[in-house]
């Protein structure tokens, strides 16, 4: 290649990360054509044009307006000039009105006649994120009825309890089982009960709304409600209407001796966390209520 000033600058502006050199004090040396065209269209770090900026002030500026990326940034970058680090990488979001984004900063060095420069890359990462994202909100989930899954559900108790217990707050735990599922299945196959426990969970996140709240699946055809700094009483209110939404969804199951319909019982249990009593014990209690419930006739609440 005869040019080859033309040749690399060519390669540069091909590539699509948003790339800026910068010299020991932080000054734009070069951006390429993507670093160009990302910063005219938005309002990500520097939004305008890069001649004479400063790229460690505008980080600087960003982060006493509050944003804490900027001044991850920042510091990486002056490690870096500073040696006390080689390099340095930092994935952070970069949401337009339109859409979600995020990308992937990294910060490299190298020596030409004797001068320091540093080659400041961002890569768009959003597809990337997005699937981690959906990985992370997967694994918390139940797959067959998309709300909480049991593990989710344990952190959560655990977590609930602990605020409980620092506030000295009631929580109230709510097991529910279907009745008479088996026969569900049996008589309609497994499809239509499936489609039963999702209409059930779905109707379980209207009584999940607050923070110290969670519905999940326990497994099977068993849920729980974990409703926090909240009185029995009004827990067995919440429950109550649970059951007769339940019987509204108005789902055939022909053979219960219960209903012709589906319904369902709930065990109810509250605790004031203290330091001699634990959330197993309130899992036990809502447990033994359900039993009851089961034994003594089915479509209630015992508490
Ligand atoms: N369709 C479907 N059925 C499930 C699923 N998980 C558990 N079941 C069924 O739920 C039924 C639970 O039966 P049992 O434990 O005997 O309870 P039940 O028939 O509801 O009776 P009671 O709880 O005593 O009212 C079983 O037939 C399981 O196969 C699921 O993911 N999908």
């Amino acid at each position: 290649m005869n040019n080859s000033f033309e040749f690399l600058s060519l390669v540069l502006d091909s590539i699509t990360d948003h790339i800026v050199v910068i010299d020991e004090t932080g000054e734009i040396q070069y951006v390429n054509k993507s670093w160009i065209a990302f910063g005219s269209n938005n309002a990500c770090l520097i939004d305008y044009d890069w001649r004479g900026v400063n790229y460690i002030n505008e980080c600087d500026k960003a982060s006493a307006l509050g944003d804490e990326f900027a001044t991850h940034a920042g510091s990486g970058i002056r490690n870096v000039i500073s040696k006390k680090e080689e390099n340095f990488y930092l994935e952070y979001p970069c949401h337009s009105p339109a859409e979600k984004r995020w990308f992937m900063m990294r910060i490299s060095s190298f020596q030409i006649l004797g001068d320091n420069y540093f080659v400041i890359s961002h890569q768009n990462i959003t597809e990337r994120k997005l699937a981690e994202d959906e990985v992370k909100k997967q694994a918390r989930l139940d797959g067959l009825t998309q709300i909480s899954n049991r593990r989710t559900f344990d952190n959560f108790l655990h977590e609930e309890w602990r605020r409980c217990y620092r506030l000295k707050k009631t929580i109230c735990l709510a097991i529910l089982d279907l009745d008479n599922f088996k026969l569900l299945n049996d008589d309609y196959g497994h499809q239509y009960g499936d489609d039963c426990l999702i209409r059930v969970g779905e109707l379980l996140k209207e009584f999940a709304n607050r923070p110290g709240d969670i519905c999940a699946r326990y497994g099977g055809e068993e849920f729980v409600l974990v409703w926090g700094d909240t009185s029995l009483a009004q827990a067995k209110q919440l429950s109550d209407q649970l059951l007769h939404k339940i019987t509204e969804l108005n789902i055939q199951n022909i053979n219960s001796p219960t209903e012709d319909y589906l319904t369902a019982s709930i065990g109810l249990a509250e605790m004031v966390p203290n330091s001699k009593n634990g959330e197993i014990e309130l899992i036990g209690k809502a447990d033994s209520m359900l039993y009851k419930a089961k034994d003594s006739g089915r479509n209630k609440v015992e508490s």
